[in-house]
């Protein structure tokens, strides 16, 4: 189920200074056909300047703390936090409240999960929305191959778009739901997803995505425990182990992040995972990270990260 944290919107509402040069200029957003139902529903919201809006760089109290979980990518996140808090905002896939607390709530609450994934891992993020925790782990960790498996249409071409602008090569954006992409994400090493479903529908939907002794990584809130005994059966049937609780960013946040993890024991075909490879297609405008191989979303009820290399400069993911 959605996690009530992370708000109305794909993220919830928020801020912004200019977008990256690929981003179209919120005028020219305003004005494009079939955007406009997508937008923030006030229309006080819908015409804040988002231009004065600045998170570049992470609130004083948790730069640290940012500094730590990305290390020499700390620029880079925050231009994924800006893209979140401009373009994010003006599409209607971050809510604009959500943007004082984005780096908090958002990029770094992400970025903690990254200490439980091995080197150079394959990943698949399952519903990503703008971008959560899918992008944030690629700026976090470049090592990793990530997929971003999100339906919907604004959101992969978000996805697609800022993957283009902070120079992800590693990351694959593919427009399907995660039951119906199986024969086009490979085996995972890890599938990850925030604020998508219950335990029982994401077991149903990621473990086939992942590999036996593979890992379902779903960032829950704090009533994970709950959930967990309420779909242990049901997790079981689906394939997956005893769901353990990984607490991650331990000193660094409090409270922690709860991450719940699930070993993928055995194949299990449920549902429409049984029609491996129907429905998903690569999400358009095949950007050099939509190229790319990987396994591997910020709406209004959740939210996350990059930077930019712009054009002519751009770093690698
Ligand atoms: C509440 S949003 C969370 C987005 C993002 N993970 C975050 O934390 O900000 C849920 C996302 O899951 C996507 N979704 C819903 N059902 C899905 C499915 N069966 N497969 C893949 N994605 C799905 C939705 O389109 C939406 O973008």
């Amino acid at each position: 189920m959605t996690d009530p944290r992370f708000g109305a919107g794909d993220l919830g509402p928020g801020v912004a200074t200019p977008g990256p040069s690929s981003f179209p200029a919120p005028s020219s957003y305003a004005d494009r056909p079939g955007l406009a139902q997508n937008a923030p529903s006030s229309s006080a919201e819908a015409s804040r300047d988002v231009s004065a809006v600045d998170v570049l760089r992470p609130p004083a109290e948790i730069a640290d703390v940012a500094a730590r979980v990305f290390g020499d990518r700390l620029a880079l996140a925050g231009e994924f936090a800006q893209l979140l808090a401009t373009e994010g905002v003006l599409r209607g896939l971050v809510g604009p409240r959500e943007t004082p607390r984005i780096w908090e709530r958002h990029l770094v609450n992400c970025a903690v999960m990254a200490e439980l994934f091995p080197i150079g891992a394959s990943v698949v993020d399952v519903g990503s929305g703008a971008g959560l925790p899918g992008i944030v782990l690629a700026v976090a960790r470049p090592d990793l191959g990530i997929t971003l498996v999100e339906p919907l249409a604004r959101r992969t071409a978000f996805l697609t778009e800022v993957v283009d602008e902070l120079g992800l090569d590693r990351v694959t954006v593919l427009r399907g739901r995660a039951e119906e992409v199986l024969g086009q994400v490979g085996e995972a090493d890890v599938v990850t997803a925030r604020a998508v479903a219950a335990l029982d529908k994401l077991a149903g939907w990621c473990l086939p995505l992942a590999r036996v002794g593979g890992r379902l990584l779903a960032l829950k809130g704090a009533s994970a425990e709950e959930e967990i005994e309420e779909n242990r059966i049901a997790v079981e049937r689906l394939g997956g182990g005893v769901p353990e609780i990984r607490l991650c960013g331990a000193g660094l946040i409090d409270p922690p992040a709860t991450v719940v993890e699930i070993v993928k024991e055995r194949d299990v075909l449920v549902g429409r995972a049984r029609a491996a490879g129907s429905g998903g297609r690569r999400a358009g405008g095949a950007t050099g990270a939509g190229r790319a191989a990987g396994s591997g979303g910020a709406g209004r009820s959740a939210g996350s990260g990059g930077g930019r290399g712009g054009r002519g400069n751009r770093r690698r993911g």
